[in-house]
């Protein structure tokens, strides 16, 4: 399903926080939301889930408008992983994958036994399959990242949303998770927008990339054209460029390892 970002501007209250942002997202792609810390990803997240209304322009997946969806329909298209979620209820991790298809079962009626096998099997995949009987309140950060992912795979919406989903991963279980994410979105030929801070996993597993900065689109297309030195350093200052490895890799860099970007006088500073 094509996403479609029109002339998007949104905040809270009235603060504007994106301005007039415009994406397109077809089918069997995965977009990285890049940018700095505040610079309004999360908030483009929340306006693609509906869980915030644009005050101007319209979010379309596969054509129509989702101001004119249902919660449940919506909940049928679009999977969510958050930066961090908790639950007040000691649920076990395989009861939290099961949630993830709430939208799908019938009302008031429990997972079945395909259901539960299923379940199991994305827990699998996801590497957290020895973890599925565990409370979910008792695993690490990184583990219970796994399990959102594992939820949203299971809801096998043709649309998923995440966010920082690697941001408390370790170096192997980040590529496991962005392989795992990729190998999904190109079988099923659905549609991913992903919020990463590290350019170099953009670079090796995303299709294309928007650049945000204080709300606004710096840039946005395919990665090569998107992350080059002029709009890195216009999104997060003159300290960052690309490289190659001696392999021949493009990986993104600090220009100096040990820059310092200038003192800026604190209120501390003058006690
Ligand atoms: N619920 C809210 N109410 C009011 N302002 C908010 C709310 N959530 C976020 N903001 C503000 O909106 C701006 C953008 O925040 P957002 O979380 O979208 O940024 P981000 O790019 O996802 O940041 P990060 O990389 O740090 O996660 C920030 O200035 C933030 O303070």
């Amino acid at each position: 399903m094509t996403v479609q970002i029109e002339n998007v501007t949104a905040g809270y209250g009235k603060v504007t926080i994106l301005k007039d942002i415009s994406i397109k997202i077809p089918s069997g792609q995965i977009c990285a939301l890049l940018g700095p810390n505040g610079s309004g990803k999360t908030t483009l997240m929340r306006c693609i889930n509906a869980l915030l209304k644009p005050c101007h322009g319209q979010i379309l997946i596969a054509g129509q408008n989702i101001a004119q969806m249902s919660r449940s329909r919506i909940a049928r298209a679009v999977g969510v992983v958050p930066q961090s979620s908790q639950t007040a209820f000691p649920f076990s991790v395989i009861e939290m994958v099961l949630m993830g298809g709430v939208s799908r079962f019938k009302t008031w009626s429990a997972p079945g036994a395909q259901d539960k096998r299923k379940a199991r099997l994305v827990c699998a995949e996801a590497g957290i399959g020895h973890l599925a009987d565990k409370s979910y309140h008792e695993l690490s950060g990184g583990q219970q990242q796994l399990v959102m992912l594992a939820r949203a795979l299971f809801q096998e919406t043709p649309v998923l949303l995440l966010d920082e989903p690697t941001s408390h991963l370790d170096f192997y279980n980040q590529h496991k998770m962005m392989n795992l994410v990729r190998d999904t979105i190109k079988r099923k030929n659905a549609t991913a927008l992903i919020t990463l801070h590290d350019p170099n996993l953009v670079m090796s597993y995303c299709d294309s990339a928007a650049l945000l900065k204080e709300g606004r689109l710096i840039a946005s297309g395919p990665v090569k054209t998107v992350l080059t030195d002029t709009n890195l350093q216009t999104a997060f200052g003159d300290n960052i460029q690309i490289d190659i490895t001696s392999r021949g890799m493009y990986v993104v860099v600090p220009k100096q390892p040990d820059y310092r970007p200038a003192k800026e006088p604190t209120a501390c500073a003058e006690l």
